[in-house]
């Protein structure tokens, strides 16, 4: 079966589901989100402008928050919230980035929902119906103080292999090693530091070594047209030669859990990544329900097809557990299901980091008035269908915004447009001359004599977005090129050659028609406001002007708008201002006050380099002078505080022994509750210069130590002396 339909199906309907993963509701977006919300939108837009048959096609755009799960649920508990409280307020904050960046999803969602519960409840009985449920006892790390059992994560010890301090438990950070927490040697609980100690505990299991996964998924995985070659091929090594690398998945997790029951499983929920992807549908069927549409027929119909874009980080839920689960549970679109997997963003070529500052903050980039359509075009401009990450650099993004947005696109309408309003009272030429229907051809018929636009129509199918825009910009060039050699301006000169500049400048106007109508999938502001000047109604796909070789243009005697600045050209200070900060806001994780002090107007956040024991790389050796130039105190935090309106900072009032109070701000609210603060000592850099924030003054800064890694371990560790040093004392 060929999942992938060119232009042939022309009588059928085609019906899209389309889904980006679900963000993890612990933190706002960052601009890796927006990167796959882009290549989606992007994707489904140009599906919307399509049409089979006579029909239109019909796509359905959802996305949703993923809710349940330990962090969330520690997170919730730091605030003293509930984590339906927790996960509204990051809910509400979802909004501005999807509208400010055009991300026209239908329906935004919460696997928090009785959508989901009954749906991932029924998945669950009938995986059970299926005899691919099976309860194992295993022991299970309980915590005695707090009284609940540990995830992974919230256990530390000893790497069992090499014998590094401080890791988790499920990889040492330090020699990559991956293990069982019950390895770890000299466990502790991350809440309370007590020893864990191990309770057998019922665990519930999907059989995923049962053989019908294995038949099913190697069948169903090779499917021509359904995923990349590349995850074919990595996914293929995860089953072995014959699905004995399948293990069976702990799909359980025990009271206390913020999650959806498990049926007949009194104290049982199901592990967050199971209802995760369940929230697509719950999605959808919310959706529908609103809607009065009818989802069961919706998903029973034969025409219709589930397209998943996800990040590579999660591929084995989306191409082993997912397809398996629906399968299983008979849900009926999964031989119309596809996964499109995209590389991640990295940003002057580092992985960004959410306390680091090496992201982008989305909305730091919207409120500093930077256009979001530039940022739609560069991420198309380099996205292709591979697997592959693509990199953000500022340069980079200035030259390829001006050079062909500016300079190509939107110049072919500013050069010519105001010759037709102030010459013609806004009415376009009737007819062509021969010559500018040759260049017309010439623009959209390439030299093998295909019409550019199925090109492009096939490339934006496939999802080679960079391949559809170079092209759209080899017709920009040919426009360009037939301005600069006609020259309207000097033929506004000369009243007799009033025709030519009309029939010039209204077949200038016909491509850059035509460009936009191309262009409207990744620009649909600048698209909608150029049918607004053209007097156009919605732009369809196949308008197009150049029919079996024969120009015939709607816009022929057409009274036009006036035109209007379109778009502006990038600045590049806009660029040192979009990276004069930490990505504030780009997560809720917090930027140390250690970090925040960056040489004014810096191109870029400091790369990160890093040894290969993984620590961050030596500073450059310095004199015991330099050292003695930073004045480091003991100071007593003798008070702390919440900074209303901040989900990152800490209020701290300090005393290093001068007689007077300090008023600090520090980013460690993530890791420490006021409570705890208070009394204690740390470590102050005394004689940094007065900094204004946004909550008030802060005199110095308090100092704390990070991982170079912080997505592994995104922990701030504020510095506490041994007992007998006292407020004041000088450390040297
Ligand atoms: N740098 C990036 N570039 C592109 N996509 C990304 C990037 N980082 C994450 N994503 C994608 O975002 C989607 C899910 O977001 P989610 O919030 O769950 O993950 P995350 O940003 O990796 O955060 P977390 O650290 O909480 O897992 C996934 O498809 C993931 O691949
Ligand atoms: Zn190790």
């Amino acid at each position: 079966m060929l999942l992938f339909h060119p232009k042939s199906a022309t009588t059928m309907t085609r019906k899209l589901f389309v889904t980006t993963a679900l963000p993890y509701a612990n933190a706002a977006f960052h601009i890796g989100h927006m990167m796959e919300y882009i290549q989606a939108d992007i994707w489904v837009r140009f599906q919307r402008m399509q049409r089979d048959g006579d029909a239109p096609r019909e796509v359905h755009f959802v996305g949703a928050d993923d809710t349940h799960g330990t962090p969330i649920m520690i997170a919730a508990e730091k605030e003293g919230i509930t984590p339906q409280e927790f996960v509204a307020k990051i809910a509400a904050g979802r909004a501005q980035y999807l509208d400010g960046f055009h991300i026209a999803f239908d329906n935004w969602y919460s696997t928090d929902s009785p959508e989901n519960v009954e749906l991932s409840q029924g998945i669950y009985r009938k995986l059970r119906d299926a005899g691919l449920i099976q309860t194992k006892t295993v022991d299970r790390f309980f915590d005695p103080v707090k009284g609940m059992f540990l995830a992974d994560r919230n256990i530390k010890g000893e790497c069992p292999k090499c014998g590094a301090k401080d890791q988790y438990g499920d990889n040492c950070e330090v020699c990559g090693a991956a293990y069982q927490p019950t390895d770890l040697v000299n466990p502790f609980s991350v809440f309370t530091n007590a020893t864990p100690v191990l309770k057998p505990s019922e665990q519930y299991f999907f059989k995923l070594s049962d053989k019908r996964c294995y038949e099913f998924l190697k069948e169903w995985l090779n499917t021509p047209g359904r995923l990349q070659p590349e995850m074919v091929n990595k996914v293929s090594e995860w089953l072995g030669e014959a699905g004995e690398k399948l293990a069976d998945w702990d799909i359980s997790r025990d009271a206390p859990y913020f999650g959806i029951p498990i049926p007949d499983a009194p104290g049982k929920y199901f592990y967050v990544w199971l209802d995760a992807p369940v929230g697509y549908l719950a999605s959808l069927k919310n959706y529908f329900d609103k809607k009065g549409l009818d989802y069961d027929a919706f998903l029973r119909d034969s025409n219709t097809e589930q397209i998943h874009f996800i990040g590579k980080d999660i591929v084995s839920f989306h191409l082993l557990f997912w397809p398996a689960m629906l399968k299983f549970a008979d849900h009926p679109t999964i031989e119309r299901m596809r996964v499109a997997v995209h590389g991640h963003l990295t940003v002057n070529n580092e992985k960004m980091s959410k306390s680091r500052g090496t992201g982008i903050s989305p909305l730091r980039y919207l409120n500093l008035g930077m256009n979001p359509e530039w940022l739609r075009y560069y991420i198309a401009f380099k996205l292709n269908s591979k697997v592959e990450d693509l990199d953000f650099t500022g340069e980079d993004f200035v030259a390829r915004v001006n050079s062909d947005l500016i300079g190509k696109y939107v110049n072919i309408a500013s050069r010519c447009a105001g010759f037709i309003a102030k010459k013609f009272d806004g009415k376009l030429a009737s007819s062509l001359s021969d010559n500018a229907q040759t260049w017309i051809k010439r623009a959209l018929v390439n030299e093998q004599g295909v019409e550019r636009q199925a090109n492009i129509a096939a490339n934006f199918e496939a999802r080679e977005f960079g391949k559809a825009l170079r092209e759209i910009m080899e017709i920009a060039d040919f426009a360009n090129q037939y301005v600069d050699e006609n020259k309207p301006w000097i033929l506004a000169k000369d009243e007799a050659k009033l025709a030519e500049l009309h029939d010039v400048c209204t077949t200038a106007l016909i491509l850059f028609r035509q460009l936009s109508i191309l262009l409207s999938p990744v620009l649909p502001g600048v698209a909608a406001n150029v049918a607004k000047f053209l007097n156009d109604d919605q732009f369809v796909w196949t308008d197009t002007d150049v029919a079996s070789g024969v120009v015939s243009s709607k816009l022929l005697g057409r009274t036009i708008g006036a035109y209007d600045h379109l778009m502006k050209r990038v600045e590049p200070k806009m660029i040192e201002d979009l990276f004069d900060a930490p990505a504030a806001g780009a997560a809720q994780a917090a930027a140390p006050a250690v970090k925040a002090e960056k040489p004014a107007k810096a191109k870029a956040a400091p790369a990160v380099a890093v040894t290969e024991t993984g620590i961050e790389v030596m500073a450059p050796e310095i004199t015991v002078d330099d050292f003695f130039k930073v004045d480091l105190r003991i100071a007593k935090i003798v008070n702390c505080e919440h900074v209303e309106g901040s989900d990152k900072l800490l209020r701290l009032t300090l005393d290093a022994g001068e007689g007077r109070h300090r008023n600090v701000f520090s980013g460690i609210k993530s890791m420490y509750q006021p409570e705890d603060l208070i009394g204690k000592l740390t470590v102050l850099v005394a004689n940094l210069a007065p900094r204004k924030m946004k909550f008030g003054v802060s005199e110095g800064m308090v100092m704390a130590a990070s991982a170079a890694d912080e997505k592994a371990n995104p922990g701030i560790y504020i510095l506490n002396p041994w007992p007998g040093a006292e407020p004041g004392m000088r450390i040297r």
